[in-house]
């Protein structure tokens, strides 16, 4: 091993007991059992039902109340107990609110606190009190520990042990404890995050989402086309801008745009009122209960109109320069008879409805107006320089990645392109082919690479990502194309279909998935393909749990669009030591109600896989990087302290 290394680390592990303490302490972990992880996809903005999977483990949380207390508190005690490890600042004050006396209060205040410590000892169990520690909120870790590490066994230090509860209470810091061990339990509940996907896009507060992934102990994202259709826009591309903002003025979301991010839709309000009127294809979806006066309503669906058609435009050039990208079917405004206002697609014409072409020249349908072209410059120049907006996609990238190979699954958001045949797609891209775990590769260089050149706004890598978002090979979208534009103007709903690719449904197949595996040099025998994207309709018997467990779909369902199609409110995925659960989700309505009616979503556990003994750190990607740096320290004690 290099020396130069060694020296360096030696500076570190100054001394012989340093270099063995920390190999002892290494080696030990290793054969503790591996943490939980947690898997959640397609979130779509829905930040307050995040927050309340997040906050419940999945279950979880209730799970490690029902092993320590069933036996002493009912089920309305447990339920109520559960509400305050996931929303303790509000929970605590509607419980305080209820006491007659401060004797109650304090009584209570003793019981809870010693329950919830119960409760932090119980789910710490599989950590070193090192990891435990960095868990406990700062100010307390101090008492806390003499509290979690007590031992009765000679009942000296009970009236001790007493003094300190009632110390916390008298100098007014149980609120503060109680809602730092709440907090302590739900981080301890889940060691780690996955999120498979669609952060982004139809749901209300993406950016409060980011914000907690941010914040969040451990966690790491497989994008999905939601994301990168942002990620396009921050790094230059005006087509996924467009996109962006077309679907937040079709989800009635511009605030996020405007608000949150600080971007000026002045502009582009300016045009749209200039060209545009009323149009029923092109009013708001209303998922919220937001009140909307007709004149905003307006105002939105011309907004709408005026991004469709700058986005129905800006494709067309990417279209012609990139012919690989074998989209040219997709020049549909070159396919319009605009004296008829017919279109032909695929030698089949049909009627258009609810057209908006003022800004469009039959002869040069795809040219912008200089002023669509103004709009759009300023709109990129803005999005570039969101303090936010760069914050939040700096750390998609940094924790992102097109698909993730942890402890031994494959995690992807969308799917890998197959033929029917179940061979993996090859697409050529720039004379040279790729197909397979190949493919994703060079599709995640060029989105990197895009995002490294923000001010490049035509080039390749710029224009692959927005074929991540649309394209028939994109492992993200796993369509044959998308059917925006006759969704907007067609009424014949054939047109409206979105083919899928193979992969949807040769996913079933036990062997295909074991072919997919080892494509990605996982062991077929051990691994999983987990999905997200594509809602699971358990309303028509749908399983989630696919090609004989090798395959579990998550699309979390967190979207309200798409609850009424699946039937529930989606799955979410818990791997530990014992193996991988999936969890269905009922439909989350607010966290108002789970304050005061303690209705927790009803989470009903399905078993994927039972691991035949228990997993140890050893066995997981920590265990490998651990293993590594135990062979360095061992290098290191030989090079300087063992001669
Ligand atoms: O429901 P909307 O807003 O019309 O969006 C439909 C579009 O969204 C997509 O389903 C992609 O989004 P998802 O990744 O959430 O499925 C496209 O295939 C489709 O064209
Ligand atoms: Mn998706």
């Amino acid at each position: 091993m290099n020396t130069k290394f060694l020296d360096l680390l030696a500076q570190r592990y100054d001394s012989e007991e340093k270099v063995v303490k920390e190999i002892i302490n290494l080696e030990a972990i290793l054969h503790l059992p591996k943490g939980t992880e947690h898997f959640v996809s397609d979130l779509h903005g829905e930040y307050q039902a995040f927050q309340h999977v997040l906050r419940n483990g999945s279950g979880k949380v209730k799970e490690k109340i029902r092993d320590l207390f069933t036996d002493v508190l009912s089920e309305e005690e447990i339920n109520e107990f559960a509400t305050l490890v996931y929303y303790p600042e509000e929970k605590l004050q509607l419980i305080k609110n209820n006491f007659g006396n401060k004797e109650e209060l304090l009584e209570w205040y003793k019981e809870i606190i010693e329950h919830l410590i119960k409760l932090v000892s119980y789910s710490s169990s599989k950590y070193t009190r090192s990891k435990l520690r960095k868990a406990l909120p700062q100010q307390f870790v101090y008492i806390i520990e003499e509290l979690l590490y007590k031992t009765d066994e000679y009942t000296n230090k009970k009236p001790y042990y007493a003094k300190i509860i009632q110390q916390v209470i008298s100098l007014n810091q149980a609120d503060k404890l109680i809602i730092g061990l709440a907090y302590t339990t739900q981080r301890l509940v889940v060691d780690h995050l996955h999120v498979v996907g669609d952060i982004y896009d139809r749901g209300p507060e993406p950016d409060k989402i980011m914000d907690t992934l941010i914040n969040y102990h451990s966690v790491d994202i497989q994008w999905g086309n939601h994301d990168v259709l942002w990620i396009g826009a921050y790094a230059g591309s005006k087509v996924c801008l467009a996109n962006i903002i077309r679907i937040c003025a079709r989800y009635d979301n511009l605030d996020i745009i405007e608000d949150v991010y600080g971007i000026n839709l002045r502009p582009l309000l300016n045009l749209a009122e200039k060209y545009y009127g009323d149009n029923p294809a092109f009013r708001p979806k209303r998922l919220s209960d937001k009140k909307l006066s007709e004149h905003e309503q307006v105002q939105i669906t011309k907004i709408h109109q005026a991004i469709s058609m700058i986005q129905f435009k800006l494709e067309s050039p990417i279209i012609k320069r990139r012919p690989y990208f074998n989209m040219s079917e997709r020049l549909l405004l070159e396919k319009i008879d605009y004296d008829r206002n017919e279109i032909t697609i695929q030698g089949k014409t049909y009627p258009l409805d609810n057209t908006c072409f003022a800004t469009v020249n039959p002869n040069q349908p795809d040219e912008l107006l200089e002023e669509e072209k103004q709009v759009m410059d300023k709109l990129l120049f803005s999005v570039q320089h969101s303090e936010k907006l760069a914050r939040h996609m700096k750390f998609l990238m940094k924790k992102g990645s097109l698909y993730l190979k942890y402890n031994g699954n494959l995690l992807i958001h969308g799917c890998i392109p197959i033929d029917e045949n179940g061979n993996m797609e090859k697409m050529t891209i720039d004379n040279k082919t790729y197909a397979g775990r190949e493919l994703l590769d060079i599709f995640e260089h060029y989105l990197r690479h895009a995002f490294a050149h923000p001010e490049e706004t035509d080039d390749l890598a710029t224009d692959m990502v927005w074929y991540l978002w649309t394209g028939e090979y994109s492992s993200l979208f796993g369509k044959r194309a998308m059917t925006t534009f006759e969704r907007y103007f067609i009424k014949d709903k054939e047109t409206h279909k979105e083919k899928k690719n193979p992969y949807y449904y040769l996913r079933e197949n036990e062997d295909m998935c074991r072919k997919m595996l080892t494509e990605f040099d996982l062991d077929p025998d051990q691994g999983h393909i987990i999905n997200g994207h594509t809602p699971v309709k358990e309303i028509d018997g749908e399983n989630p749990i696919k090609a004989n467990g090798k395959m579990v779909v998550i699309d979390g369902g967190f979207s309200k669009a798409y609850q009424s199609t699946t039937g529930i409110a989606g799955y979410t995925l818990l791997y530990n030591s014992y193996g991988m659960q999936l969890v269905a989700h009922q439909q989350f309505n607010s966290k108002e109600d789970v304050l005061l009616n303690g209705m927790d979503v009803l989470s009903v556990k399905r078993l994927v896989d039972k691991e035949l003994e228990r997993k140890k750190v050893l066995e997981t990607n920590i265990g490998e990087e651990i293993l590594q740096e135990i062979t360095i320290l061992k290098s290191l004690m030989e090079y300087r302290y063992m001669k």
